[in-house]
This record gives C-alpha cells, structure tokens and sequence, in this order.
C-alpha cells in the first residue's frame, strides 16, 4: 500500500508532548547520548520558535546513573535502582537545561508518582502548575519520581506517563521517540519481515498481537506505546511512534511528514474530570456487570446501579476505583464506587430502594455515579491500516 501524503493530523497543531525513551536516550546503554539530545533540543525549540507549546518527558534517569557509578549492568535491586535514578536525573536535567539555555528556553522539571496522580488535589495542583509553566514558555521535562516509587505503585515505563501528561494539558499529538523507526507487524529485532505500519486507529485490536515487549534498557516496548496511543486517544490526542534518530525527525513531523506510525485517536474528547478518572490506572477491585447493565453504561452513559452486579471481588472502601467487567472479564468501565467492598457485595444484585433495609443506610442511590465512571475504549476489528 502505498504511503499517505501529509499528515493533516499534525500539521498547525498547538500542543505537542514529546517522550524521549530510555533505549534512545542513552545509546544503548552507552550514557546519555548528548549529540543526540542537542539535536532533539535544536529541533523542539523550532517547534517553540512555530509557536507550538511543548512538554518534554524523558527517561532515561536510571541509565545515566548507572554510568556515572560505574555499573555495567542493571541492577535489580530496588534501593540500587533509585540511587541510579537519583544520580542520573542530576545528569539528565543539567543537560536539557545547558542545551535548551542555547536557545533562551527555560526548562522546569517535574517528578511525578501515581499517586499525584490519582489524588483529585493533587492532579489539579500539577496540572495548574504544568499549565502555567507552558503559559509562561517554559519547557516542562517530566520523569517518574524514581526515588520514591515502589514496585506496586509504579508506572514503570514512560509511556504511560506520556500519555498521562497528554491527557493532562490536552495535547494534541504526543510522539514517542524511540530506538525503532515505528511500529511494525512484529517485533523487527526477531523477524526481519516486519512492516512498518503507516497509520492506524489506536483502538485497532490488532495492534495487540503485533506489539512486543522493549529491548534490555526500555521498559515496555511496543505494548506500553499502544495502551498509551488508547490512552491519550481518549483526550483526543493522536499518537505517532517514531525512530528518534532519523535525520531531523521532529521539524519533518512538524511539516506532517508521514514518518513512524500515527495511531489515531477516533474518540470526541473526554472532559478533563473524565482524563482524570481514566488516569487511575491501579484498581482496588472488580464489579462483575449483567449483560442489562453493560448495555445501559456503553448506549446511555447511565450510572452503574447495584441491581445489574452479578459479583463483586476485592477489597476496596468507599471512593476508591474499581473496574466494572462483563460476564467474560472485558473491561466495560472504570469509576469511584460509593459503597466498600462488604456493603456492594450485600447489596449486588438488589434494586436501589432496598439498600437502605438490607445495609440499614444508604449513601447514594447508585454504586458508581456517571460522573465518577469512564467507559474503557473497547478495542474494534478496524479495516484501516496501512503500512
Ligand atoms: N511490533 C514492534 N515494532 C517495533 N518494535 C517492537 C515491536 N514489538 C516489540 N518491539 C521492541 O520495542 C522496542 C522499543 O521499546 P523500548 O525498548 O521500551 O524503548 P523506549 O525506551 O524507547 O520506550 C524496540 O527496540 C523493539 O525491539
Ligand atoms: N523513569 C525511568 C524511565 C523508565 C523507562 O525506561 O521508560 P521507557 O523509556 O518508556 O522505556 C528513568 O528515567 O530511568
């Protein structure tokens, strides 16, 4: 098939998140590759120069630590991995700031966990403070806090992070660098015979058996790079992966040239409260929905009532996040739910009107509010894909 002309979809576009991953960044496992970043600068103050507001996430913190302190390889240790983190983002940031000063570009950085994430405070305060920082024409560089996070609370890869920070300052492209030039049909460094996808719909359900995992520094590969695509789709935000060292690649993306793969977003965008929600990616339990109850959330965005839950699993208290399945274990939604675990238990299955006899109060009248639930993007058989 042959390739598409200009891609519309980038051209004139005001926000862009750009993440730089941690195989690129640091040449293999060579240490920063400083070349390299400075023509990444060069290129992202052109967008600034277009008027194009940016925020920057880069890796790459664990890597360049590990270099400075001599380790030739990863280490596992939790402990031994944040110090590297710890010392590398010294690195990182010195570098981004020395070369962005170049251009007379203020850098800020910003270290998130999930948990800033996942508290409503805590999200507006970095999204006002993200927004100011770009009203201001600073460029944000944002990073997990590596030395704070443990295994279970992590985002691990920066992906994900990506697509968080897009669905935050409602970006209109995020693009992923990475040491790739695009998605292909499988993983490139196992089977030679891989394509390269040109552009597809990010709720393409078959992107999931082609992504593989990322290579001995970067952590997720193509898998964590279509659930961020889905992820930031729902902000109306298109995605493009792309091979970071391909000659000029941001100012040639910026012209909408078609390098790399676009995974389109086909969403309307959600409201900013909805991002929010969709962005509690850790869940304290599983609400297990009729086939009744499946159809009134995906055809009449209705609320989640406790007479169409068949079961519910987990531990959680009231306010915490939940995933509501159908029969066969799909993701239908996600949302606060009103009742701890023990209570939506007792009163699955039973209308409203007898919550208050069965737990001898009642809080709400539904288990999950609309406005506390987003309905997951459900992946479609989708016939366009080009490569
Ligand atoms: N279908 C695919 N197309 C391209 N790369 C793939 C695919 N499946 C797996 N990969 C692997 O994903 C790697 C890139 O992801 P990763 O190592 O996490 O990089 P980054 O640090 O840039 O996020 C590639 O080096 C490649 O080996
Ligand atoms: N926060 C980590 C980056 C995690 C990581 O490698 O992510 P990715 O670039 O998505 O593979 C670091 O700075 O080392």
């Amino acid at each position: 098939m042959e390739k598409s002309g200009k891609r519309k979809e980038l051209i004139n576009k005001q926000r862009w998140v750009v993440k730089i991953g941690s195989s690129l960044l640091t040449n293999n496992g060579q240490g920063l590759d400083k070349p390299a970043i400075a023509g990444w600068v060069k290129q992202m103050a052109r967008l600034r120069e277009q008027g194009i507001e940016l925020v920057l996430v880069s890796s790459g913190a664990v890597a360049a630590g590990m270099r400075r302190l001599g380790w030739k390889s990863r280490p596992h240790a939790m402990h031994e991995l944040q110090a590297a983190a710890a010392v590398g983002q010294m690195a990182l940031v010195h570098n981004y700031e020395k070369e962005f000063l170049k251009y007379d570009l203020q850098t800020a950085q910003i270290l998130l966990v999930h948990d800033d994430l996942a508290s409503r405070e805590r999200y507006l305060n970095a999204r006002s403070t993200i927004k100011t920082l770009i009203e201001l024409g600073v460029v944000p560089i944002v990073n997990e806090n590596d030395t704070v996070v443990t295994d279970e609370i992590r985002f691990g890869d920066n992906d994900t992070l990506g697509a968080l920070v897009a669905n935050i300052v409602e970006a209109d492209v995020l693009i992923l660098l990475t040491d790739q030039d695009g998605m292909y049909t499988d993983d490139p460094r196992s089977n030679p015979n891989a394509k390269l996808l040109d552009r597809v719909p990010a709720s393409d359900e078959r992107l999931d058996e082609m992504a593989g995992d990322g290579g001995a520094l970067g952590r997720g590969g193509m898998v964590t790079k279509v659930r961020a695509a889905r992820l930031a789709a729902l902000s109306g935000t298109h995605t493009v992966i792309v091979g970071g060292r391909l000659p000029n690649v941001i100012d040639r993306l910026a012209d909408g040239e078609p390098l790399g793969t676009l995974l389109l977003s086909d969403e309307e965008p959600q409201t900013a409260r909805k991002n929010w929600l969709s962005g509690h990616l850790q869940t304290c339990g599983e609400i297990i929905l009729d086939d009744g109850a499946v159809e009134s959330l995906r055809e009449q965005g209705s609320s989640l009532l406790s007479v169409g839950v068949t079961d519910v699993f987990g531990s959680f208290n009231r306010g915490d996040m939940v995933l509501c399945l159908d029969r066969e274990g799909n993701e239908v939604a996600r949302g606060l739910v009103n009742y701890c675990a023990l209570d939506a238990r007792r009163i699955a299955g039973q209308s409203s009107e007898c919550i208050e006899d069965i737990l001898g109060y009642m809080d709400e009248v539904e288990l999950i509010h609309r406005d506390n639930l987003v309905l997951s993007l459900m992946p479609t058989n989708v016939v366009e894909m080009e490569l």
